[in-house]
């Protein structure tokens, strides 16, 4: 099968600032996809811009701040920029499609199932999928958070060789080098610590969204998703096949991790959480490091009041999330059997299952 490449732009690179796109920057970017393209990478194209694109046809004299102003803005600037990616691409022989995403889209396990075999004949069909969140119903709370996260998503999704996420800075310095004239590149990054959580900061100019955070958050779960991830800067016309080959135009994110299986994904990513049990030091080592099941032994304690079947999330004994799984108890059960042995549980409560989370229902989100 075809190596698949996943390339997201950001707002900051594709339009000027003043809510108009920037079209000689689309170009650019476009032929540098297509270029891969013609080498035979199914390519797919995560792109930001909407609401850059869109608020000055509004009249609105900046980037707008309200949730009901950003979304007539993306209205807008998401057909302007289909329109710019459809003449451009068009250009190179290429057709492009439009897929817009919201997150609840991902809670039901088939519409995610829907929108991987969309995107599948897509590019089995050639044409270049051009993937932005639907931002006129995605609310605040609801969001993939940004599109560097959609982006990390769509790449784990498609199981892509390689995540490139494009901005307007040569890859993650050690402070934000608009700010410290002293901040060093970093070339690369075997591992996504709280340190280099630490170091990465907000958004570079009033368009951008996420800021470094944004995208070092992506890329974790790109990387447990067994995807690459490079983060950097385009300048001139080769520059993104150089990056595929490893060139310095920015910062490398390596991974040792196989990609996930769809339910996996799904249960990490894309479940909603019904609750929350904590567990002591021996059951969080059992599940990170010996994939076992949760057993009620482990349990110290339970938040939330859900039922066998649904997702919870579990955390170590300092409130860290370590992972997630699915339940085969009601919350009221596991408070009733929490640190119990096995001889023990069996004789309070009636269950299907002695495990409170089976390893095959379980995935692990720590580093
Ligand atoms: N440690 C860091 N290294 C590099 N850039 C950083 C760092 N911390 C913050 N930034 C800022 O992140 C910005 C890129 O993010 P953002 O503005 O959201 O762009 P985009 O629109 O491409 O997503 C850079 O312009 C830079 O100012
Ligand atoms: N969906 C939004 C993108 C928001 C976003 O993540 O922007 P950016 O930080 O520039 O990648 C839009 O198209 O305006």
């Amino acid at each position: 099968m075809a190596e698949s490449i996943v390339v997201k732009i950001g707002s900051s690179s594709l339009t000027s600032g003043a809510g108009e796109i920037n079209r000689e920057r689309i170009a650019f970017y476009a032929s540098e996809l297509a270029a891969l393209h013609a080498l035979g990478y199914q390519v797919l194209l995560v792109t930001s811009g909407a609401v850059a694109a869109g608020f000055r046809t509004i009249g609105y004299p900046s980037r707008p701040k309200h949730l009901h102003e950003k979304q007539a803005a993306a209205a807008v600037g998401q057909a302007l920029l289909m329109q710019a990616y459809q003449e451009i691409f068009g250009g190179h022989g290429i057709g492009t499609a439009q897929i817009l995403l919201t997150r609840p889209d991902f809670a039901s396990r088939s519409r995610m199932n829907n929108a991987l075999m969309t995107i599948e004949e897509l590019l089995h069909q050639r044409i270049l999928p051009i993937i932005n969140e639907n931002d006129t119903v995605a609310t605040d709370e609801l969001k993939f958070g940004d599109n560097d996260m959609l982006s990390a998503l769509v790449a784990n999704l498609v199981k892509a060789q390689h995540l490139f996420i494009l901005t307007d800075t040569d890859g993650l310095y050690t402070a934000n080098p608009r700010h410290d004239p002293n901040a060093r590149k970093i070339e690369h990054v075997e591992q996504i610590t709280h340190d280099l959580m630490q170091i990465a900061g907000g958004a570079g100019t009033a368009v951008g969204t996420g800021g470094m955070r944004s995208k070092i958050e992506a890329a974790r779960i790109a990387m447990r998703g067994g995807v690459p991830v490079f983060i950097g800067r385009l300048e001139q016309a080769g520059d993104l096949l150089l990056a595929l080959q490893g060139s310095d135009k920015g910062t490398y994110f390596h991974t040792d991790q196989h990609s996930l299986p769809l339910k996996k994904q799904w249960l990490g990513f894309h479940s909603l959480s019904q609750g929350t049990i904590a567990v002591d030091d021996g059951a969080a080592k059992a599940l990170l490091t010996g994939g076992k099941s949760l057993l009620p032994a482990g349990v110290r304690s339970v938040e939330g009041d859900f039922h066998p079947g649904d997702v919870v999330d579990v955390t170590g004994l300092s409130g860290d999330p370590i992972g997630r799984g699915v339940v085969n108890y009601a919350a009221w059960q596991i408070q009733a059997v929490a640190g119990l042995s096995t001889e023990e549980v069996k004789r309070r409560v009636e269950v299907n299952r002695i495990e409170v989370i089976h390893r095959d229902e379980w995935i692990t989100l720590a580093n």
